[in-house]
């Protein structure tokens, strides 16, 4: 049977070195499995960080409803660098540099800066250990006991939610930090119930942080836009840092701002590689 997805044009883009796929399916009602997002993952030359993939808005005044799955098929409520891709390709459409998005997690507005230059308005960070979420019940997110300890991990993070769940552990050196070896035990470690995102930073100067992420569901990336979002918000909660910074990442900058509408405002590049179409082979063979 042919997939819907059969022949439909992919973006492939990246967001300060995050590696994303843009698929619009407005007009198409098919929603993409698990099993999709995997085929499309291994397919030549479509490896990816995050799928975008675009629906009908829901709400009047809106663009499109995005879905946001990772390299492994699960689901997050949160991309900021895949949001910035989505801009640029609808803003390419012809639908204007200032756009209304919506998630599962809630609605994201986002405006062109400049050529490939966008700004994504990822909403206030949620900070209670149930919004997290964590398992350890009451826990002040600012500064959480990672117990049972793992090892050659810091023994304290601070927790972040910012559509998706984050755990911000500040280090001397995050270049030094062994990401393969520590980000799957974090990750999946039992204090969090939805996994994690998890992040290793360390302040620079006020207002310039280095970062390097173990994104949940995909692993080692060059960027995360959430995870630097979490990041200054965790800085600036421990006294580290104002509320902006200009955080580096090993794919590139992000600029981030926590206005004092608690609203993390998010500015970076984006880079469209290539548009190509989705071969039906690469579904003939996915796994049910
Ligand atoms: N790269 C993204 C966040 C990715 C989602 C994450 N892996 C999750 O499961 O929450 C970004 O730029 O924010």
């Amino acid at each position: 049977m042919t997939s819907p997805l059969s022949d439909r044009p992919i973006h492939r883009m990246n967001g300060a070195g995050n590696e994303i796929l843009v698929l619009d399916l407005r007009g198409a009602s098919h929603e993409v499995t698990a099993a999709e997002a995997r085929a499309i993952a291994r397919a030549s030359g479509l490896r990816f960080d995050q799928l975008m993939t675009l629906h009908e808005p829901r709400a009047a005044g809106a663009n499109a409803f995005m879905r946001i799955y990772n390299n492994d098929g699960s689901r997050s409520g949160a991309c900021g660098n895949g949001t910035r891709c989505v801009a640029f390709v609808l803003g390419e459409k012809g639908e204007g540099d200032a756009l209304l998005l919506e998630t599962d997690a809630g609605p994201i507005r986002s405006w062109r800066r400049g050529e490939t230059l966008f700004s994504v308005d990822m909403g206030a960070p949620r900070l209670d250990w149930r919004a997290i979420p964590l398992a350890g019940e009451g826990a002040d997110t600012a500064r959480v006991a990672l117990a049972p300890a793992v090892i050659g991990a810091p023994e304290f993070f601070s927790a972040v939610n910012m559509g998706n769940p984050h755990a911000v552990f500040f280090v001397e050196d995050p270049a030094a930090i062994a990401l393969e070896a520590l980000g799957p035990p974090i990750e999946t470690h039992p204090l969090f119930p939805e996994r994690v995102n998890v992040s290793f930073a360390s302040v620079l100067a006020p207002g310039e942080i280095a970062l390097r992420v173990w994104e949940r569901g995909t692993g080692v990336t060059k960027a995360c836009g959430s995870a630097a979002c979490a990041t200054l918000v965790a800085a600036s909660r421990a006294g580290l840092s104002g509320r902006e910074a200009r955080v580096r990442l090993p794919g590139g900058d992000l600029d981030i701002d926590w206005g004092a509408d608690d609203h993390v405002m998010m500015t970076g590049p984006v880079e469209l590689e290539f548009v190509t179409r989705l071969d039906p082979r690469i579904f003939s063979e996915q796994e049910r």
